[in-house]
């Protein structure tokens, strides 16, 4: 099979390497062509700057899209698929605005389009999620899902290094978005929720502008060690979980004991976990972010394509409806500005610069904190696991209640 790789960057790369390796399974496959830009200087003979040379060369049979970013993406996946090319990509920006135009577009043409390392980087989440939807209604997905955040908050709670130094180290070693803003503010980690939640529901969950997200930005190391002297280690998580028709959806710092599993993720790894009605948990651990782990599920997709493997079909039409109500949590706050009249309602305790406000609705707290950031900018926030916080010996139970 001949391949074509969009992008010649980390994830582009890595596949190259793959492929070029020729072990026994990739032994049949080739890189007929790499897409570059006009000014990059053409150091290997695959190399091009014409998408229009790709998708009308006959002899290829795949492109693999790993440029980032939604244009010229979104254009150019497009294309391959109108031209008959099955099309693999690694990039969530772009599916989780079109997932459903691809899948329509690759239906359409009789080709495939496959995304496995969009969501998880190496670990093979989509299809261990598509496998529980074969026998499954899933009611709940969340973990941790971006490597660079994970590697983050990893590195300042086990060296108490900086966040901006650790962010360049991440950035170095190939883990961080082309604008790392989307790895720290929790965009990445959206994106990965809705292509999760558009399998998941089969629903398309294009407009995500009222959703809560909130990410990494205003971490502190004060505020590790601060959540560290009480037991627990803040994680970047998605989560959301559906009934009765209607489900939630967050992006949010939240802490677990030190003893648990996403405690326990180090480096830029990734956890994610899903509910299913008969199988009940279900965890995927591996490496999230990183050029050969992603490679691999990019290759893992050309295998499945080229021994004619389907993967579960959606059309992602069902209509439900997103509840902010749905979910409360307890909610640790810090901030410099008096913020206890915000939360009154909320039996805010205090301790120091933190706030702990106890079951408020998810998509409230986040309404809030955007009324805080203003007083605030560099205000931050992470959510409570429910079990732990009502523990007679926790510390945070010990808190002054505030007037
Ligand atoms: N890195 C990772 O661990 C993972 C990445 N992904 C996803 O994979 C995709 C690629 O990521 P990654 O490899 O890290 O990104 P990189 O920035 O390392 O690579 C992208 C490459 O594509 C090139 N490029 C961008 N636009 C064009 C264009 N119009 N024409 C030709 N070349 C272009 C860039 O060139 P230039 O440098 O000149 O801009 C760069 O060389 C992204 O969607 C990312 O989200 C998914 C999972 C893990
Ligand atoms: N920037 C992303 C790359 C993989 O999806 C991450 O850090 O997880």
């Amino acid at each position: 099979m001949k391949i074509a790789i969009l992008g010649f960057g980390t994830v582009g790369k890595g596949v190259y390497e793959i492929v070029k390796k020729a072990n026994v399974q990739t032994q049949n496959l080739s890189v007929s062509h790499i897409l570059v830009r006009k000014n990059k200087p053409r150091v290997l003979k695959e190399m091009t700057d014409s998408i229009d040379e790709i998708v009308n060369d006959q002899e290829t049979d795949i492109v693999v899209e790993a440029l980032g970013g939604i244009e010229p993406a979104h254009q150019y996946i497009l294309k391959a698929l109108e031209h008959g090319k099955h099309v693999i990509t690694a990039n969530k920006a772009v599916i989780a605005i079109y997932l459903k135009q691809f899948s329509d577009a690759a239906n359409k043409h009789g080709v495939k389009f496959y995304f496995e390392a969009s969501v998880g980087g190496g670990i093979p989440w989509i299809q261990g999620l598509e496998k529980a939807l074969r026998i499954d209604t899933v009611n709940t997905i969340s973990g941790i899902f971006n490597g660079t955040s994970n590697f983050i908050l990893d590195q300042m709670s086990r060296n108490e290094e900086s966040f901006d130094e650790v962010l360049a180290e991440a950035q170095k070693l190939g883990y961080a978005e082309a604008d790392p803003s989307a790895d720290i503010d929790g965009i990445d980690v959206a994106n990965k929720l809705c292509i999760s939640a558009d399998i998941a529901y089969n629903i398309n969950l294009q407009d995500r502008k009222k959703l809560p997200i909130f990410g990494i930005r205003n971490i502190t190391l004060e505020d590790v060690d601060f959540f560290s002297q009480h037991g627990y280690a803040v994680k970047l998580i998605g989560r959301t979980h559906q009934a009765d028709n209607k489900f939630d959806y967050v992006v949010e710092p939240t802490l677990f004991a030190h003893h648990s599993l996403e405690a326990n993720t180090p480096d830029n790894y990734n956890l994610i976990s899903l509910n299913g009605e008969t199988i009940g948990k279900l965890d995927f651990f591996g490496q999230g972010a990183g050029m050969l782990p992603t490679a691999n599920a990019v290759i893992q997709d050309i295998l499945d394509i080229k021994e004619d493997k389907d993967h579960l079909k959606r059309n992602f039409d069902k209509k439900m409806i997103y509840s902010s109500e749905m979910t409360k949590a307890d909610y640790l706050v810090r901030a410099n500005a008096d913020v206890g009249s915000l939360l009154k309602e909320y039996s805010p305790t205090k301790e120091g610069n933190y706030y702990l406000i106890h079951q408020i609705p998810v998509g409230k707290m986040h309404q809030i904190m955007q009324v805080i950031l203003k007083d605030d900018d560099s205000a931050f926030m992470a959510s409570l696991p429910q079990d732990k916080i009502k523990s007679s010996d926790s510390h945070l139970s010990k808190q002054e209640a505030v007037a």
